[in-house]
């Protein structure tokens, strides 16, 4: 759970208190929202090479102690050290050969090595390898001349993963590390949870797709191609339900198209308060709950979080900025809750203020921030890059995350600590 700020109810703290009503702290609109978010509950069984990106539902460990067997960390010769008597040199005759994926040997000659490679099975009476470098090798005969550590460069079974030792929790996003891990443990087949079914849609009778022409009002819809990059996810299946004007017949066909089949429905534009901003009154028409609404974050005060059917609906504000802020921090955590993943909060981690700026207390910010620099501690410094960022997104390009100035402060000095959510 993230603690996102030290936000405490406000009654009415927002830039224009005399209209906006009363507004939800941060933490209880994600929580409210947290709360909804049941994960699905169907799994399914695929092979391990199919479930990449997808999130697991069961806990993974190790069916055999890994390494399975001792087995050499280098290319050299095994040897006993208990045959080396005296200060060395030692010469030793080399009675064998094993190489990775050999089943092994035994019965190697007392005071003998034998030549092995790197994953051979090392021979159960051998105690150490020695590198091929430190050796001299002429004929079928090595000379080394220091003393080997007993030991020396094997890896011990069961030294990486005891047998039924834990590799993954339930609910793990299966990147490269863990398909890594599950491979080396023998996982054929892993349970997931299903994928996630997501509808979207964004209002706007302004939007153009990117490419058509752009006539007087209009213009390019954004949003939509945010959603687009931030839901491509193998443990997503998306219906893009695409643009819809402003009217609420066409949006609330469109809502009930999206809440038919859907696990989750997100929608960007007319959560506000405008004659045009339409959503949660269709919502609420079309049979919906909604649950949350008019959060004190900025920028994205107007986000409605809500149910409808089986599906939780999240209504992100218009302003690109916003649609995107209120996404990371409040949309995504639910939307990962609901696919059944355990790590739901967004990376968060602390710098110093590189800025100082006077504001009015009542909503927590989420600034778009460059890291700059680090000071004499070593910790990172966050600098702001405009102080009106809703609408500009060209900000979020240049920024490296978002620097969390909390609800009540009236001010940041340059060198406070705050929040930061990385991207
Ligand atoms: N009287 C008030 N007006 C506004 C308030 C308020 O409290 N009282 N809140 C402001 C805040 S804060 C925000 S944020 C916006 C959010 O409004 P909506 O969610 O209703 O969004 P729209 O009005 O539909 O659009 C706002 C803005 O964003 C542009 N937009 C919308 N969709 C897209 C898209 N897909 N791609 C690119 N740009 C988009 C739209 O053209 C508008 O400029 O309301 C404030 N108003
Ligand atoms: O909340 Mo709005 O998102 O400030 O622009």
């Amino acid at each position: 759970m993230i603690n996102l700020a030290k936000t405490k109810p406000v009654g009415c703290g927002c830039d224009d208190p005399e209209l906006s009503g009363k507004l939800i702290p941060v933490n209880m609109a994600l929580e409210t929202g947290l709360a909804l978010a049941e994960p699905v509950a169907e799994t399914e069984t695929v092979p391990l090479a199919k479930a990449m990106g997808r999130i697991t539902a069961e806990a993974a460990v190790s069916p055999v102690p890994l390494p399975p067997f001792n087995n050499s960390a280098m290319d050299g010769y095994a040897l006993r050290t208990a045959d080396l008597a005296g200060g060395g040199s030692w010469t030793l005759p080399v009675s064998g050969r094993i190489a990775a994926g050999d089943p092994g040997c035994t019965g190697a000659p007392k005071g003998s090595a034998v030549r092995i490679f790197t994953g051979a099975p090392v021979p159960s009476d051998m105690d150490a390898v020695v590198m091929q470098e430190y050796v001299e090798r002429i004929g079928a005969e090595i000379t080394l001349k220091s003393r080997p550590e007993p030991g020396q460069n094997i890896r011990l079974l069961g030294e990486d993963m005891p047998k039924g030792g834990a590799i993954l929790p339930a609910g793990t996003e299966i990147t490269s590390r863990e398909a890594c891990a599950l491979a080396a443990s023998g996982h054929g087949n892993v349970t997931l949870r299903r994928k996630l079914r997501v509808a979207i849609f964004c209002t706007g009778s302004e939007l153009k797709a990117p490419g058509e022409d752009l006539g007087p009002g209009q213009i390019w819809n954004s949003n939509r191609y945010m959603l687009l990059a931030a839901l491509n996810k193998p443990w997503i299946e998306l219906v893009d339900l695409g643009t819809v004007e402003d009217s609420p017949e066409s949006l609330t066909k469109t809502l009930i198209k999206a809440a038919e089949n859907a696990d989750m429905v997100i929608s960007t534009g007319g959560v506000s308060v405008g004659d045009e901003d339409h959503m949660p009154a269709v919502f609420r028409a079309a049979g919906g709950n909604i649950h949350a609404m008019r959060v004190a974050m900025k920028p994205g005060k107007p986000v409605a979080i809500g149910t409808m059917g089986d599906a939780i609906y999240v209504g992100l504000p218009g302003n690109p900025v916003s649609a995107f802020v209120t996404w990371h921090v409040i949309g995504a955590p639910i939307l990962a809750k609901r696919a059944g993943a355990a790590k739901i909060a967004p990376r968060k981690t602390t710098v110093k203020a590189g800025f100082t700026t006077n504001r009015r207390p009542g909503r927590c910010e989420f600034r778009p921030a460059k890291l700059v620099g680090y000071d004499a501690n070593g910790t990172e410094i966050a600098e702001v890059l405009s102080p009106s960022y809703s609408a500009r997104v060209a900000l979020l390009c240049a920024a490296d995350g978002l620097a969390l100035i909390p609800a009540d402060a009236e001010k940041v000095m340059e060198g406070d600590v705050l929040e930061f959510l990385k991207f």
